[in-house]
């Protein structure tokens, strides 16, 4: 459907795959979205990747993922890019929120998932305290989740605020997804997750916010909690993509956390979320079959027994 540049063709004959490269061959047929691969499936997807897919008017999904097996099974779904978010804090690790998630968490889940995917363009969060000192700071912490985790790009939140760092990570060449609106690990500073960029003067702001980080060189941006209306003007405005999530149908693509759209998550979930499956349900419901038929004395069988 889409040309294939020649750099892509070189890309796929070598079999060359950049930092990420492991682990090429045989692919199950993406049932996702088709077309951030530009037809191209034998590689990873890439930031220029994304910024054709905006000039094309395509929509895209991401997920975020945290550990291998999971990674590859929306790898294989074709889902194009996947965040390992510090959403790993409450959805993975057990924490009250993002706020603990060190450094090491993420290079380790961050690790897995690449390992997990082959296609997938793998995006990590800097976590909370990892970029805040300072631009240097956010460099150390972003090259360390390159070198040791093999990402393809990072995500940090703040607008204004954070312009200096996301300046510093992509002169330095890393590319930097960032994520402007509710912004999670100020939940101490909102006193919660309420919507933001209601009202006039909270709009301007937002839209500062995203001019200011596609001035300072962010691939895309996630516009998390924002009004619809104010989320489609963000969308129009820039020419980086803007990721939604409560964000309204007019962003170029849509993120959700992978347990709540899987209904894995325990307990209640955003109103932005929408349930694909009932995970929990179907887990919890094996597991107690498995525990009957142990009780019962009717697993193992003749067929998962040795002799
Ligand atoms: N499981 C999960 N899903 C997420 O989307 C998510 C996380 N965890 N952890 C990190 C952040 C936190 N996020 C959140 C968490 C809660 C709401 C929430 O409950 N919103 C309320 C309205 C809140 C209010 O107005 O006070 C809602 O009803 O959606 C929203 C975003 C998004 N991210
Ligand atoms: C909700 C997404 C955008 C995120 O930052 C995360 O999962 O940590
Ligand atoms: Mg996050």
């Amino acid at each position: 459907m889409t040309q294939i540049s020649p750099a892509q063709t070189q890309d796929e004959q070598q079999g060359t795959q950049g930092a990420q490269g492991r682990n090429p061959g045989t692919a199950a047929k993406p049932a996702g979205d088709k077309s951030l691969y530009g037809g191209v499936r034998s590689r990873r997807v890439t930031v220029r990747d994304i910024a054709a897919a905006k000039a094309r008017g395509d929509k895209w999904p991401m997920l975020t993922a945290y550990d291998a097996m999971t990674a590859s099974v929306f790898d294989e779904a074709g889902i194009p890019v996947l965040l390992v978010g510090d959403s790993m804090g409450n959805c993975h690790l057990g924490y009250e929120s993002t706020v603990p998630v060190t450094m090491d968490e993420m290079t380790l889940l961050s690790a897995a998932v690449v390992r997990g995917t082959e296609r997938a363009l793998v995006v990590a969060d800097l976590p909370f305290g990892a970029y805040q000192e300072g631009p240097v700071q956010a460099l150390r912490n972003a090259t360390r989740l390159v070198k040791e985790a093999g990402v393809g790009a990072v995500k940090l939140e703040g607008g204004e605020r954070s312009a200096d760092q996301i300046k510093l990570l992509v002169d330095a060449g890393i590319p930097v997804m960032a994520h402007i609106g509710l912004t999670p690990q100020s939940v101490n500073a909102f006193g919660g997750y309420p919507v933001q960029g209601r009202g006039e003067e909270a709009a301007q702001q937002l839209l500062r916010d995203a001019k200011a980080v596609q001035d300072a060189g962010a691939f895309s941006v996630v516009l998390e909690a924002v009004p619809a209306e104010l989320a489609a003007e963000v969308t129009r405005t820039l020419h980086i993509p803007t990721v939604g999530i409560g964000a309204g149908l007019d962003c170029d693509a849509q993120v959700l956390v992978w347990t709540d759209m899987a209904g894995m998550t325990k307990g209640r979930v955003p109103r932005f979320v929408k349930q694909y499956a009932q995970l929990r349900e179907a887990l919890g419901g094996a597991a107690k079959e498995f525990a009957e038929e142990v009780v019962s004395g009717t697993f193992p069988a003749a067929e998962h027994t040795f002799h």
